[in-house]
């Protein structure tokens, strides 16, 4: 695999779960935004990466200023995550070799460590299929009759959750999100679709998805615990 590293950041979501007066990756965390935190955090993992920003075409919100990359596009976002990272794919089509590694990252997720970012980066290097990080499920799993009550208790054995980011090399990526279909909700999916086995690479289990309104309490307890230093905005840069 080649060593030039694209990011996608998927950002184009309505946060429609969220139910606040704005999409999440622009309300405020910490002191900036959602969206200035996570890729702040991308930034210090992987200061010279090439960056691909998903945005929703009537955004009006989004503060260029807010990207500390050198090198970064802005792209269309899509009707669903996966046809935001398509688009992000296809916009660097021309640039990319099929063997650069690309890392697809959610916006929503600004409590991603440094340490799990170049995990990832590392262990995807090594893998043909990919990876992507993890956590082991940790509570009893239970399945609903669909009428309120319980059917029956899932072994949780093997079961992971699905974090980001997700890491694979250009061409696979796109091969994969190209015969994938509406039903595909990580890039990690579209690959086993084609017979694959991307890697689980264990992460942190406070790699939160900020998605509903108490989440936003949890990703600053969890960002004070990691003792994030606040980024400044780039106004404020000296
Ligand atoms: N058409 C879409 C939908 C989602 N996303 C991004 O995909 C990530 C994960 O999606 P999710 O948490 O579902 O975000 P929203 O779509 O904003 O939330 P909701 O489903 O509650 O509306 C987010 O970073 C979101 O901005 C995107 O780029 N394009
Ligand atoms: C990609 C993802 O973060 C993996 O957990 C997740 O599937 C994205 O959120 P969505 O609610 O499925 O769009």
């Amino acid at each position: 695999m080649s060593d030039r590293l694209w990011l996608v950041v998927p950002a184009a979501g309505r946060g429609r779960r969220m139910g606040a007066d704005r999409p999440k990756q622009y309300l405020p965390l910490a002191g900036r935004t959602v969206l200035a935190l996570t890729l702040a955090r991308l930034h210090a993992a992987f200061p010279g990466a090439r960056l691909c920003l998903c945005l929703d075409p009537e955004d009006a919100r989004f503060d260029p200023a807010e990207v500390p990359f050198a090198d970064w596009r802005r792209v269309p976002g899509g009707a669903e995550r996966a046809d935001s990272v398509r688009h992000a794919l296809a916009a660097i089509a021309d640039e990319a070799e099929a063997a650069d590694p690309v890392l697809v990252h959610d916006v929503a997720r600004p409590c991603v460590t440094v340490d799990d970012l170049r995990r990832l980066a590392a262990a995807v290097a090594e893998a043909p299929a990919g990876g992507l990080l993890a956590a082991p499920v940790a509570d009893t799993m239970k399945r609903d009759d669909g009428a309120g009550g319980v059917r029956g208790t899932e072994p949780r054995a093997g079961l992971w959750h699905a974090l980001t980011p997700q890491g694979f090399a250009f061409g696979l990526l796109r091969r994969a999100l190209e015969a994938g279909g509406a039903a595909v909700t990580d890039e990690a999916s579209a690959v086993e679709a084609l017979g694959l086995a991307p890697r689980l690479v264990e992460g942190r289990r406070d790699n939160l998805k900020i998605t509903h309104p108490e989440d936003l309490a949890l990703a600053e307890a969890i960002l004070a615990a990691q003792g994030l230093r606040v980024p400044p905005h780039s106004k404020d840069r000296a």
